[in-house]
């Protein structure tokens, strides 16, 4: 990711999930990583306790809460950490852009995800995308668009919602979990073609 010029680097910090990193882990690569991308832990619905460890670990330089997480939960995470979050909205209907209005101002940026399945087990990282036109006339000004992108279908995303920053996770890996140095230089060479 920092080779291919990304921004930011996300961790996932979330046992059910393939891409799960232990403290140990983080330690070691959110050192390598410092100073040379943005570190992002990403959690699902974490307790405290749990996010102390996370933010020892790794240094974030930004949250991502990509569980059920309130509003009020939103606003606790950043005034006990002090560091920015970035919420994840899950998307199947417009009700769900309405409901991400009671966020505004307490995230510093939403991030428009496809709406998981009620029984799925990992609540993300899925490649499952959803109908970008919901997205349209987003009064949100931080935001980013994520789900199911890959390199054939970023540019066509950009253009029909106007995303200012997108996320991407199983369309930059070669298996589930196994991210792809030259999938990842491809899609960002794709979002970096229109600027
Ligand atoms: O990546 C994960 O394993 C993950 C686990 C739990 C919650 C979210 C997760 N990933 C985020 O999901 C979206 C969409 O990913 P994809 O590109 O469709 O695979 C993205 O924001 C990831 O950061």
């Amino acid at each position: 990711a920092i080779a291919a010029g990304a921004e930011m680097a996300g961790f996932v910090f979330f046992e059910k999930s393939p891409r799960h990193i232990d403290l140990e882990t983080a330690r070691t690569l959110g050192l390598l990583a410092q100073g040379r991308i943005a570190r992002v832990a990403l959690t699902v619905n974490a307790s405290d306790a749990a996010l102390d460890e996370i933010v020892d670990a790794l240094a974030p330089e930004m949250l991502q809460l990509h569980g059920k997480e309130s509003p009020a939960r939103v606003a606790a995470v950043k005034a006990r950490f002090g560091l920015p979050v970035i919420k994840a909205i899950g998307v199947a209907a417009s009700e769900d852009i309405a409901a991400s209005k009671a966020y505004e101002g307490l995230a510093d940026m939403l991030l428009f995800d496809a709406k998981p399945a009620p029984d799925a087990s990992v609540p993300g990282g899925a490649g499952i995308s959803f109908d970008w036109d919901l997205l349209r006339n987003i009064g949100a000004k931080n935001w980013m668009l994520s789900g199911g992108l890959d390199r054939e279908n970023v540019v066509e995303a950009l253009r029909r919602t106007g995303a200012p920053a997108v996320d991407v996770s199983s369309g930059v890996e070669r298996e589930r979990g196994v991210k792809d140095a030259e999938k990842i230089k491809a899609f960002v060479e794709a979002v970096r073609s229109l600027s």
